[in-house]
């Protein structure tokens, strides 16, 4: 499992790993790092690094001095590498090694040194040390440098975005690529900040010895899906295996009802119920003639297009007293069936957009700060909450947060959010934990749009959702 850690771990483990010393290796790991992934870009995007032009734009702090000491790196390879200091003062050793290097200055008042000058760009205003916002001189810089079609390299972090919220209250740098160190921060996973990241390259300066286990946020790899999917023994049968239901569509919504099934009879369950409205059950069975009608289930998944009758499918579901995924028009129905202490096994699937009027707030600024407000309905309403987007959430009532790094941009499509409801039930039938199943479904969902690349229909998601688990199961014990 890949993390991301709050700046006061990554510092206190940086602290742990410089009194054992000697001076200034950490930032020469993290210099070393940055230089390579930087001459690799540079030679993929125009044959070699010798002659490339590469800016450094460098504030007072450490992360100045990373790419100062990674253009003095680049300039021994034979780089052009120039400098504009955004601060008066700045890194000092890491100056001496770029200008010993050849690295010269630029001059802040003629762009046509530096913004007309450079094939690429290194941010090192501020790393980890910065707070949200960029001075005047950085935006202007910034500015220059997009008018100018300047891709910019970000150094840890784009300098002002907020490195623990992946928030991006104010001016930030947008990156093609960026470069962090040891660890992601929550700003390299999380959105909106994860976007203005770009490609994000993680350097080993040998933190994971010292961070400490229990990461801010995690993000669920190949390896961590594979290795908990529930394969069946030969000892298995179709109801050990677990039953998912289905209460979702509706006269209004009946393809959401198809497209809640489809998820489910791809999620690894030995049975799908399904439990509706009467045309969507005949349309249902025509579809999938293996589904079968009410009985025993291990877990729900209800709303997704459910309309008027969410809340009652939803008090059904519940009164089972078995994990309930909680999806689209239900998931307004949290504000009182969930008060604390409903000792409910949930998981709220909601979009910003379902959010935001679950918690009386804007959509606008539930996409601002994603994590907040997950963390906010996971408070208020003791339930997991998976909130829906480019990075998907996954937040528990223990305390534990996951970003789902797969999917594409096609995702967007209407019924995706249906498929994925009843996925995450399915897997939980299978006697996951509800979060993991969570966490799984949402990588599953987004490898499945990866494979398919896109365009596609929600229609199209099951199969491949199959695919990707078959694929991942075949490399188990390889
Ligand atoms: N620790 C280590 O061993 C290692 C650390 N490493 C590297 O160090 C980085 C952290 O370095 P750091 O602590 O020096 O802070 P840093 O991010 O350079 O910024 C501090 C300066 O920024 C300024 N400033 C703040 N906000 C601002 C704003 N919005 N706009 C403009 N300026 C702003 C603030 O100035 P002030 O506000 O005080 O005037 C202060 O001077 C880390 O990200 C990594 O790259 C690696 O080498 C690995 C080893
Ligand atoms: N830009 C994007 N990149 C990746 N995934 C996305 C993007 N936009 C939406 N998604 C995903 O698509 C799905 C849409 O779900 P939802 O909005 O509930 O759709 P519907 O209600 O039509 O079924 C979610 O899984 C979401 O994470």
């Amino acid at each position: 499992m890949v993390s991301a850690h709050r700046v006061a771990d990554v510092r206190a483990a940086e602290d742990v790993l410089l009194r054992r010393g000697p001076d200034g290796a950490l930032m020469a790991r993290a210099a070393t790092g940055l230089a390579v992934v930087v001459a690799d870009r540079i030679t993929r995007a125009r044959g070699r690094l010798a002659g490339a032009r590469v800016l450094l734009v460098v504030g007072a702090g450490n992360n100045g001095g990373d790419a100062l000491f990674a253009g003095a790196w680049l300039a021994r390879r034979g780089a052009a590498v120039r400098w504009l200091a955004l601060s008066e003062h700045v890194h000092t050793d890491g100056l001496a090694a770029l200008q010993a290097a050849g690295g010269r200055a630029a001059d802040p008042e003629e762009p046509t040194g530096w913004a007309g000058w450079a094939d690429v760009a290194l941010d090192a205003v501020v790393g980890i040390g910065g707070r949200p916002g960029l001075r005047s001189e950085a935006a202007v810089t910034f500015a220059t440098l997009a008018a100018h079609g300047v891709p910019v390299i970000a150094v840890d972090l784009p300098s002002g975005v907020d490195p623990d919220t992946g928030e991006t209250p104010d001016l930030h740098v947008r990156a093609e690529a960026t470069v962090t160190f040891g660890t992601h921060k929550v700003a390299t996973l999380v959105d909106p900040a994860a976007r203005a990241c770009g490609e994000v390259h993680l350097v080993d300066i040998g933190l994971d010895e010292t961070l400490p286990e229990d990461a801010e946020i995690g993000v669920w790899e190949a390896a961590d899906v594979a290795a908990a999917l529930r394969v069946p023994s030969a000892g298995d049968h179709k109801y050990t295996r677990g039953v998912v239901g289905v209460r979702a569509g509706s006269a209004q919504y009946p393809g959401a009802g198809v497209l809640c099934v489809a998820g489910a009879a791809v999620g690894l369950a030995g049975m799908v119920r399904y439990v509706g409205d009467d045309a969507v059950t005949a349309e249902v069975r025509r579809r999938f003639p293996e589904v079968v009608g009410a009985g025993r289930v291990q877990a729900w998944a209800v709303g997704s297009g459910g309309g008027d009758g969410a809340r009652a499918a939803l008090q059904a579901a519940l009164a089972d007293g078995v994990p309930v995924v909680v999806d689209a028009d239900a998931v307004i129905h949290a504000r009182d069936l969930f008060a604390p202490g409903h000792g409910h096994d949930v998981v709220l699937t909601p979009h910003a957009g379902e959010l935001a009027v679950l918690l009386d707030a804007d959509r606008a600024d539930v996409e601002a700060r994603p994590l907040h407000h997950a963390r906010a309905a996971v408070a208020r309403h003791e339930v997991t909450v998976l909130l829906k987007g480019a990075r998907t959430l996954v937040v528990t009532p223990q305390g534990r947060s996951w970003v789902n790094t797969t999917g594409n941009p096609w995702l967007g499509t209407a019924g995706s959010g249906d498929v994925l409801a009843g996925l995450v039930a399915a897997l939980a039938a299978t006697g996951l934990p509800l979060p993991d199943a969570a966490a799984m479904g949402a990588w599953l969902h987004g490898r499945a749009a990866e494979e398919l690349g896109g365009p596609f229909t929600a229609g199209d998601l099951p199969h491949a959702i199959r695919e990707v688990s078959r694929a991942l199961m075949a490399r188990v014990g390889e």
